[in-house]
């Protein structure tokens, strides 16, 4: 797959004049540049977009690839960035993607010349905060994104200090001034006061109308660094993105911090030694563009033909297989699981389906990890391991809408360490794996959480965090009537209905960010339920002693609702090992249904048979009780409708 002259580059400014460009008399950089050379570092600007979810990062990356000429009016699709269906359907980002936009601007000695500038656009949850930070890396300047009309809120703080700790120049913009809702005032003496600039060095913009845009263009051009980088050294470049492409295999993109990666040789992937022979370099404007190579500095992609994203992991450094470099670039990491969830097919006979996709779609996520489990309850699973709550929640929705599987997923945990009374250490990512009365400490994952808020309801949001065993760390005032909680709290109070509560009791308000900070040791109990006597494993969950009660009580007291009154009595039981802490009882009905059949054909009563034996078919059955899927998928579900739906079933 050899390297063929671009249609429309935008590779070398020095190839061309100086001038405007004459292709577009606008303000957009040169367009055919020569690409037997490489942009000089100097033409280079390396910048991302950082900011809390929905401030307007996908909308101004799309409102700049309009600008520079990149992307016609005509190819223009709202959030060309975002281009997996669900971060479209969601309007979330998440999968960082890059661009390579033309420029002509005057640099910091005011000289007008092209430029070329690499947008990097971040996914701005909090789960894929390591992915923000490989991006990051990848930048040496960031545009700090607030709504004008939302102000500051957690993402914005937490990016803005990772921002920082990559050293990265950060330009202030506030957007959505077209609101009626903005206070543009406001909030740029609220940014100015948190970064310590000027608020009138604050930028306002439009992303919507394209107001303003020109000018952080011109902002980036002048205030952010050009990359540095040795062209003579061996080749060093950062994965800070990796993607797997039905067609042609993982497309892995980079950014070149020394030497040249070019077409045809042989690269190692430095944290797995993995070697691949280099079949296509290339750029993105906006979409993949082979090139003759990526020198100091340079943002692009490149393809070995691996057909799986692990191979070629986000934050690994890639070098020549020949007298390559001997140090990798800092900050790679493996992706670590923290949350962890069972997966069932409703339908048994899906499992082949269900571990297909997982195969499929870790092939696209390297963070995604699972193994297979079984259980009484729920038949052949997978235990499956994500970097948080949205990341399970979009894995389920994919299995659903691309696989057509209908999933039950057991309640959200974390990974324990357990020291046991024989001195030896244990991990416990699922509560039926519990070494009950063997446990002499047990250690949980804790995490910085920080709120952001209106003052008005820093009452409602201290007493949620004290109940989830949160301590305070400290409190800010961003403004007269803004305020930032830390607290610190075991991350198993947080990824189940934390987030959801919080919203409901500042009335959507507040913001909430998240990250891991170490473990702590605390008294986690394993719960079991019990029907008829017989554990349930789905229903079991490890938690803190002190909400034990609370937890069985709510199962047991939601159970008697949702499962239907057998031909016995049935006891619902929560334990902590042999030691029942809640009852609750089904009672018996005696249920005929041909009891109204006097006389008739034998065809209705046959009809009534068949509809008794149809639904005993999805029910599943535990000891002697039949317990509908519907009462699980509800039982296990923190979303009130589901329980409401499922009774009404009954
Ligand atoms: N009125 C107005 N709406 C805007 C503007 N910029 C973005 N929006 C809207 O705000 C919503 C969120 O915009 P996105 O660009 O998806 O925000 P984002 O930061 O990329 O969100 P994530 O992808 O979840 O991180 C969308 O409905 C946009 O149309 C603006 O300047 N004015």
């Amino acid at each position: 797959m050899g390297a063929s002259r671009p249609t429309q580059n935008v590779r070398n400014p020095l190839s061309q004049t100086t001038q405007q460009s004459a292709s577009n008399p606008g303000r957009p950089g040169t367009k055919g540049f020569a690409d037997e050379t490489f942009t000089p570092p100097d033409r280079i600007r390396n910048f991302c977009i950082i900011a809390h979810i929905d401030h307007g990062k996908s909308t101004l990356a799309d409102r700049m690839l309009q600008m520079t000429g990149v992307l016609g009016d005509r190819a223009y699709r709202a959030q060309y960035l975002d281009r997996m269906d669900i971060e479209r359907e969601r309007g979330i980002t998440i999968k960082a993607q890059n661009v390579r936009l033309p420029w002509c601007a005057a640099g910091p000695d005011g000289e007008m010349r092209d430029h070329v500038l690499h947008l990097i656009d971040t996914p701005g949850h909090v789960d894929f905060t390591y992915e923000v930070s490989r991006s990051l890396a990848a930048c040496e300047g960031a545009i700090l994104l607030v709504d004008a009309a939302q102000g500051i809120e957690a993402q914005t703080l937490a990016n803005l200090y990772l921002a920082m700790e990559h050293d990265l120049e950060i330009i202030p913009v506030l957007n959505k001034i077209d609101l009626p809702a903005a206070e543009p005032e406001r909030y740029a003496e609220e940014i100015a006061h948190l970064i310590g600039c000027e608020p009138d060095d604050v930028l306002r913009i439009s992303a919507k109308t394209g107001a303003g845009v020109e000018a952080v263009l011109d902002e980036v051009v002048r205030r952010v660094p050009a990359p540095v980088g040795d062209a003579d050294a061996p080749a060093r470049a950062m994965i800070f993105d990796s993607v797997y492409d039905t067609y042609r295999g993982v497309v892995t993109y980079i950014r070149v911090v020394d030497g040249r990666i070019t077409p045809r040789e042989r690269i190692r992937m430095m944290s797995t030694n993995a070697v691949h022979e280099l079949l296509e370099v290339g750029i993105i404007s906006p979409d993949q563009k082979p090139c003759q190579g990526l020198g100091v500095g340079e943002v692009g992609y490149l393809m070995t033909g691996v057909k799986d994203v692990r191979q070629s992991r986000v934050g690994d450094t890639v070098t020549w297989e020949r007298k390559g470099a001997t140090e990798p670039l800092g900050g790679y990491r493996d992706p670590q699981p923290m949350v962890y969830s069972g997966l069932y097919p409703i339908d048994g006979s899906d499992f082949p389906i269900l571990r297909d996709a997982l195969d499929r779609l870790r092939l696209n996520d390297a963070a995604l990890s699972y193994e297979p489990e079984t259980s009484a309850a729920l038949g052949f699973g997978f235990r499956c391991g994500f970097l948080g709550l949205l990341h399970l929640e979009i894995t389920r929705d994919r299995l659903e809408r691309e696989y057509g599987l209908d999933l039950i997923s057991t309640a959200p945990n974390t990974v324990y360490r357990l020291e046991l009374d024989d001195g030896s250490e244990a991990e416990v990512t699922n509560p039926a794996d519990w070494p009950e009365g063997k446990v002499a400490t047990i250690y949980e994952p804790i995490t910085k959480v920080s709120v952001l808020a209106p003052a008005d309801f820093v009452g409602p949001i201290m007493e949620l965090c004290q109940s989830r065993r949160g301590s305070l760390e400290g409190m800010d005032y961003l403004s007269d009537s803004r305020v930032e909680l830390r607290y610190t709290m075991p991350l198993a109070e947080i990824i189940f209905d934390f987030f959801d509560i919080l919203k409901s009791r500042t009335r959507g308000y507040a913001s909430l960010n998240y990250e891991p900070a170490g473990e702590q040791a605390a008294d986690l109990v394993k719960v079991d339920i019990l029907l008829q006597g017989e554990p349930v494993d789905a229903f079991s969950a490890i938690v803190h002693r002190d909400a034990a009660y609370e937890y069985g009580n709510s199962m047991a007291t939601k159970l008697r609702e949702l499962i239907p009154r057998q031909q016995f009595e049935v006891p619902i039981q929560a334990a902590i090992g042999a030691k029942i802490i809640a009852r609750e009882t089904i009672r018996a009905i005696r249920k005929d249904v041909l009891s109204k059949c006097y006389g008739g054909d034998i065809t209705r009563k046959r009809k009534l048979l068949e509809k008794q034996k149809e639904g005993k078919k999805r029910m599943k059955t535990i000891g002697r009780v039949d317990v509908p899927q519907e009462a699980f998928v509800a039982a296990l579900s923190t979303d009130q409708n589901a329980v409401e739906k499922s009774k009404a079933k009954k």
